[in-house]
Order: structure tokens, then C-alpha cells, then sequence
């Protein structure tokens, strides 16, 4: 509805404008004719005509003087009259007239404008206000002089206004006729633009609506003829680029994808590696650490008794002597199987080996526990007593002999007994002198005839079995 008003108010405008430029052209134009009527008319009149009927009242020349002027309005049918007047001073004397009767001409023949004009006087040709006539329907007149001043006459034709009105009509009718068939061949031509563009833009739109469902566009015979055929033939371009980027992109998607599947596949295997790996690792290092403790332990133990070695009893002992300082004392006791030698020569090394680990075995019993009991060297032990005094130490020590006296031994008639050395650290003594007075207390004891147990009390000696 928009550009069908758009249409009619361009139309109306430029057929106004037509209209009022083809009208003021034509206007023109008939002033012009009638001007030139009106010379045309001035130049045909006898001058000495006028001047007889005007100055002599020559009834022969007022009579052709009229004759003249309706022979000027009949041959012409757009005039509707013509005349001569003689302006004076003080009024208009007109002579002669186009109209039948000559006698009736009078100033009254001439129309307010017309005597306006004579009044002002003229010089040359001139024409009355021709829009004016055209707009009141009246007649318009052509005025031109004949003669010279002082005594000139002017010589006036009328165009008839019914004329002039019939030829504004037939403009009228032919502008209003030339408007409408042109606003006719614009909705005409608009309808079929407008059909043309609505058949491009749905084409448009089923081309986008193709495109985002993903399906093929369709197919137009649509030749490439106008800016829309272009810009369908572009769009048509531009989704078959825009198909083949999304093919490769979801192509290289799918690839990484499976690239990513496989590296997941690899990143699982070699986490799966490393966490077996790191089993096995910690597994060995469990392994290790039981190894280093049997070994630690293996290097503190005697292999042969199970009981601990010297080594480890001197740390024990060196501990023991700064425990002492504070918390009282310790005792210790040195053992040692009688004639081993014997043994080993009568029966072999092998039930020497057996003879040492029961004895070893008769010390740990008596003890409770192998912590405090070692294998001092060869066939010697040692056993150290924290807390313990002499005196107890010395019936720890009794009670020990006595079991090894009564032990089974692997050989029938073989008889062990051992011979032991007792003492008590004193206060401040030094751990060598200690042992070494348990030492002597043990040879004592092997000098009073084995089988026996000897206390070192201070720097004296107690046999107490
Ligand atoms: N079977 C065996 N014999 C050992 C071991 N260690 C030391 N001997 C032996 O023990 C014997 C010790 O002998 P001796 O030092 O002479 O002492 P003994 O024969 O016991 O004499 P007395 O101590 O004076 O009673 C040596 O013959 C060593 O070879 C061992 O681990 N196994």
C-alpha cells in the first residue's frame, strides 16, 4: 500500500507540474498567436480609413473599416471580436467593431481591462493578463497601436474564452489522461517488480532454510539476469563454500578424535606400565628393606646359635654402661665350655657344632629371651645382666652351669659342662676393666678345675661352685 501512495503522490505532483508548465506554455503560446493576430489586424487597416471615419465621420470608411475587422473575426474562429479605439485625454472613443451594427459602437463595448489598459497607453503590441482570463472564463484581448502620436489608434482582438477554456480543458483532460496512464504503467510495472523480487527473496529463503537443515539446495532456473539473480547465484556460492569448510572441519574433528582416542589408548597403557612399574618398585623396595633388615639383623646375629654376636653385644654393652650412669648398674657373665677341644677332636667339628648351638639353646631358655645373651668367640658366651647385682648374677650364672651340666648332648656319654666368670660393673668403671676382671673371674674359675663358677668382687676373686 506504501509505494501505491508513493505512486499516486509522485503521479499527482508530476502531473501538476505538467500540467501547470504545459499550461503556462500554452497560455504563452495563445497570447503569443493573439498578438500577432492583433498586428496582423493593424497591419491590414487602411490608416487613412480610420483617420476619415475617426476626424470626418466617412460613413464609406467606417463601413470598411468594419468590414475589415469581421472579416479578420470570421476567417479567425478562436476570435470573438475585434476593434479600433482612439484613446483620448479623457475617455476611449471606440470607431469600429467586429459586431454587425456599426452604430453601436461605444466605449461600453470595451471590458473594465481593456479600458484599463488603453488608459495607460500603448506603445506596442500588448495582451491582457491572459492567467487572469483563463481563471475567470473571460475573453482575453491583443492591443496594438496603429498609427503615430500624437493622434494613434489602437487596434484590439479578442480571443473568445469559451476557446481559450476548451483548449485548457483538452490540456487538462490530456494531462489527467497521460497521468493516469503512466500511474497505470507504474503499478503495472511495480506489480511485476514486485513479483519479480517476492519470487528472488523466496528463493532466498528456501536456500537459507536448506542451509540450515542441511539438506541441498534447491535448483531455480533462474537465469542470471537482474542484482537479485546475482546475489541468489553469490548465496549459492557462499553455502556450497561454507558445506565444503564444515566437511573439512568435521572431517579434521573426527580425526583428532581418533587421535585423541589413540592417545588416551596410549596415555592408559603407559599409566598402566608406570603403575605396575611402580608395584614392582615398591615390591623390591619392601624386598630390599627385608633383605637390609635380615642382613642388619644377620649382621648382628651369630649364624651358628642364633644368638647375638660380639659386636652387637659390645654396642648393647657400651649402652648399657651409659644406662648405668643413671639408673644403677649391670652385671655380666663370660662362659666358656670346658675342653671344646676335646670334643671337637673325639667327635668332629659337626657335634661341636651341635654341642654350641644346645648350649646356646640351655642359654636363651634360661634367659627368656636372646637379646641380652651372645656368643662372646669360639665356644665362649656372654651373657649381660642389666639391674642385676652380683650376687644375682652369680646364681644366674650357677643356674646356668647346672643346665649345661644336665644338657642332652648328641653323643652317647659325652659329658659338657662349662665354666663361667661373674662381675659387676662398679661405679665409674670402665667397660674394659670390667670385662677384663669377668675374664679373669672366668679363668679362675678354669683353674679351680672347670665345671665351676668364679665372682670377681672388685679386684678379688669368689669361687661360688
Ligand atoms: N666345632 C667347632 N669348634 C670350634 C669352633 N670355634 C672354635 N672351636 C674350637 O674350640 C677349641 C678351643 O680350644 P682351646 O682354646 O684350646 O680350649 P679347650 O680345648 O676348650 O680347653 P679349655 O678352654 O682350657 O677347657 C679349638 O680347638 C677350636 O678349633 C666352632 O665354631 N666349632
Amino acid at each position: 500500500m506504501s509505494h501505491l501512495a508513493v505512486i499516486l503522490l509522485g503521479a499527482g505532483a508530476l502531473g501538476a507540474y505538467m500540467y501547470w508548465a504545459v499550461s503556462g506554455q500554452m497560455l504563452d503560446a495563445v497570447g503569443q498567436r493573439l498578438l500577432d493576430n492583433a498586428r496582423l489586424l493593424e497591419s491590414s487597416l487602411d490608416i487613412d480609413d480610420i483617420r476619415a471615419f475617426g476626424d470626418r465621420a466617412d460613413s464609406a470608411a467606417g463601413e470598411r473599416l468594419s468590414q475589415r475587422l469581421r472579416r479578420a473575426v470570421a476567417i479567425n474562429p478562436d476570435l470573438s471580436g475585434a476593434y479600433v479605439v482612439e484613446p483620448r485625454s479623457d475617455s476611449l472613443r471606440v470607431l469600429a467593431t467586429s459586431q454587425p451594427s456599426a452604430g453601436a459602437a461605444s466605449s461600453d463595448y470595451l471590458t473594465i481591462e481593456e479600458s484599463e489598459l488603453l488608459r495607460r497607453g500603448i506603445e506596442r503590441a500588448v495582451i491582457s493578463d491572459i492567467r487572469v482570463a483563463a481563471s475567470e472564463r473571460a475573453d482575453l484581448t491583443a492591443l496594438s497601436a496603429i498609427g503615430a502620436a500624437p493622434q494613434r489608434y489602437v487596434v484590439g482582438v479578442r480571443l473568445n474564452a469559451e476557446s481559450l477554456q476548451r483548449s485548457l480543458r483538452l490540456l487538462r483532460l490530456s494531462t489527467l489522461g497521460a497521468l493516469l496512464f503512466g500511474v497505470l504503467l507504474a503499478l503495472v510495472l511495480s506489480r511485476l517488480l514486485a513479483e519479480r523480487l517476492q519470487r528472488r527473496i523466496r528463493s532466498l529463503g528456501e536456500r537459507c532454510q536448506a542451509l540450515a537443515a542441511g539438506e541441498p539446495l534447491p535448483v531455480d532456473q533462474l537465469p542470471i539476469g537482474d542484482e537479485f539473480d546475482r546475489v541468489i547465484a553469490d548465496f549459492d556460492a557462499t553455502a556450497q563454500r561454507l558445506r565444503e569448510a564444515s566437511a573439512q572441519r568435521e572431517a579434521a574433528l573426527a580425526a583428532l578424535t581418533r587421535a585423541n582416542a589413540t592417545l588416551e589408548g596410549r596415555v592408559e597403557e603407559r599409566t598402566r606400565a608406570i603403575e605396575e612399574a611402580t608395584h614392582q618398585l615398591k615390591a623390591e623396595i619392601e624386598n630390599r628393606l627385608q633383605v637390609e633388615a635380615l642382613l642388619a639383623e644377620a649382621a648382628l646375629t651369630d649364624g651358628l646359635t642364633g644368638l647375638l654376636n660380639r659386636r652387637a653385644m659390645l654396642e648393647m654393652l657400651v649402652q648399657a654402661v651409659k644406662a648405668s650412669r643413671g639408673q644403677g648398674g649391670f652385671s655380666v657373665i663370660l662362659a666358656d665350655i670346658d675342653h671344646f677341644k676335646r670334643i671337637n677332636d673325639a667327635h668332629g667339628h659337626g657335634v661341636g657344632d651341635q654341642v654350641l648351638a644346645a648350649a646356646a639353646q640351655e642359654l636363651e631358655q634360661l634367659q627368656g629371651d636372646n637379646r641380652h645373651a651372645a656368643r662372646w668367640g669360639g665356644e665362649e658366651f656372654f651373657v649381660l645382666l642389666p639391674h642385676v647385682g652380683l650376687m644375682d648374677a652369680c646364681r644366674r650364672a650357677e643356674e646356668l652351669r647346672a643346665r649345661i651340666e644336665r644338657m642332652p648332648t648328641p653323643v652317647r656319654g659325652l659329658r659338657v659342662t662349662l665354666s663361667l666368670g661373674v662381675a659387676e660393673i662398679q661405679p665409674g668403671e670402665p667397660l674394659e676393666d670390667c670385662l677384663k676382671r669377668c675374664d679373669q673371674a672366668l679363668y679362675r674359675a678354669k683353674d679351680a678345675g672347670r665345671n665351676a663358677v668364679v665372682a670377681a668382687r672388685g679386684n678379688s676373686f669368689a669361687t661360688i661352685s
